[in-house]
C-alpha cells in the first residue's frame, strides 16, 4: 500500500493528493498535461520534496514533514523509468544494466533480459539500439536495481506506434512474471485500458478520480479523451 498525503507548491501550480494507492498490478496516473503526474512521482521517488504531509510505502516512511523525516531518493529503493532511457552512452548494454544492480538480482539477471528480449543486445553500445530495444534495456536497469516500486514517466511517448504495442507487451508480460508493482503516468487513455489495474485521475493538481480501471473509464470526464 501507498499512501500519499501531501501538498506541494510549485510557482503558481499546487499539487494537492491524498489518497492510498493498492500496489498491487499497474496503477495508471493519467492527467492532460499540466495536471501534476511528472510532480506527484517526483514526490514519490524522492526527487522532490512535499512542503506539507506524509508518503508511506508499505509501512516505510519515505517522507513525513510533521516529524522532519525524508528518505532520499538514492535509499528509496523506488526505480523511476523515464520517456528517454537515458542510458550511459558510453557502457555497453550489459554494463548499463549491471550499473545498479543489487546483488539479489544477480540470479535472476537472465530471467529479466529474457522476458524484455534483450539478450541479443547486451554487445551493442545505446547508439546502436532503435528507441524501443534502449527503453526495454532501460526498463531492465531499473527491475535490477530491485526497486520496491517501479514508476514510469510516460515510458512509450518517444515510440511509433508499432514500438508502442510491442513495448506494452512486455510490460504486461513483466507484471506477471516478475509481480513488480509499477506507477506508470500517461495522458493516453489506450495505454491505461490495455495496462492498468487502476487508475488515479489527475486534474489541475487535484486528485479528480481512483478506482478500477474499468469503473474509471466510465466517468464522464474522459469524454475528451476518447
Ligand atoms: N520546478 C518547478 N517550478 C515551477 N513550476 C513547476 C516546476 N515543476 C513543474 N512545475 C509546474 O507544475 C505543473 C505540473 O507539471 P507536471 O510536469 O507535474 O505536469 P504533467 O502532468 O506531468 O505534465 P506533462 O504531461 O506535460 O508532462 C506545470 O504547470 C509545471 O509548469
Amino acid at each position: 500500500m501507498l499512501k500519499i498525503n501531501i501538498e506541494k507548491k510549485l510557482s503558481r501550480f499546487t499539487l494537492s493528493f491524498n489518497q492510498s494507492i493498492d500496489c498491487k498490478g499497474i496503477t495508471a496516473i493519467l492527467g492532460v498535461s499540466g495536471s501534476g503526474k511528472s510532480t506527484l512521482l517526483n514526490l514519490i521517488n524522492g526527487l522532490v520534496k512535499p512542503d506539507t504531509g506524509s508518503i508511506i510505502l508499505n509501512d516505510i516512511v519515505l517522507v513525513d514533514i510533521g516529524k522532519k523525516q525524508f528518505v532520499k531518493a538514492q535509499h528509496r529503493k523506488i526505480a523511476t523509468v523515464f520517456q528517454d532511457a537515458l542510458l550511459f552512452p558510453h557502457f555497453k548494454v550489459l554494463k548499463n544494466l549491471k550499473f545498479a544492480m543489487h546483488s539479489s538480482m544477480k540470479n535472476r539477471f537472465e530471467e529479466i533480459i529474457h522476458v524484455l528480449n534483450i539478450s541479443d543486445l547486451l554487445d551493442r553500445y545505446p547508439a546502436m539500439l532503435s528507441g524501443g530495444e534502449k527503453q526495454r534495456v532501460a526498463i531492465g536497469r531499473a527491475i535490477l536495481t530491485n526497486p520496491r516500486l517501479l514508476l514510469m514517466d510516460e515510458p512509450l511517448s518517444a515510440l511509433d506506434m508499432p514500438r508502442k504495442k510491442e513495448l506494452i507487451n512486455y510490460i504486461q508480460d513483466l507484471v506477471i512474471e516478475l509481480n513488480i508493482p509499477i506507477l506508470y503516468v500517461t495522458h493516453n487513455i489506450n495505454e491505461v485500458k490495455m495496462l492498468a489495474n487502476h487508475v488515479a485521475i489527475l486534474d489541475a493538481g487535484q486528485l479528480y478520480r481512483y478506482g478500477e480501471t474499468n469503473e474509471i473509464l466510465n466517468c464522464d470526464y474522459l469524454n475528451e479523451w476518447i
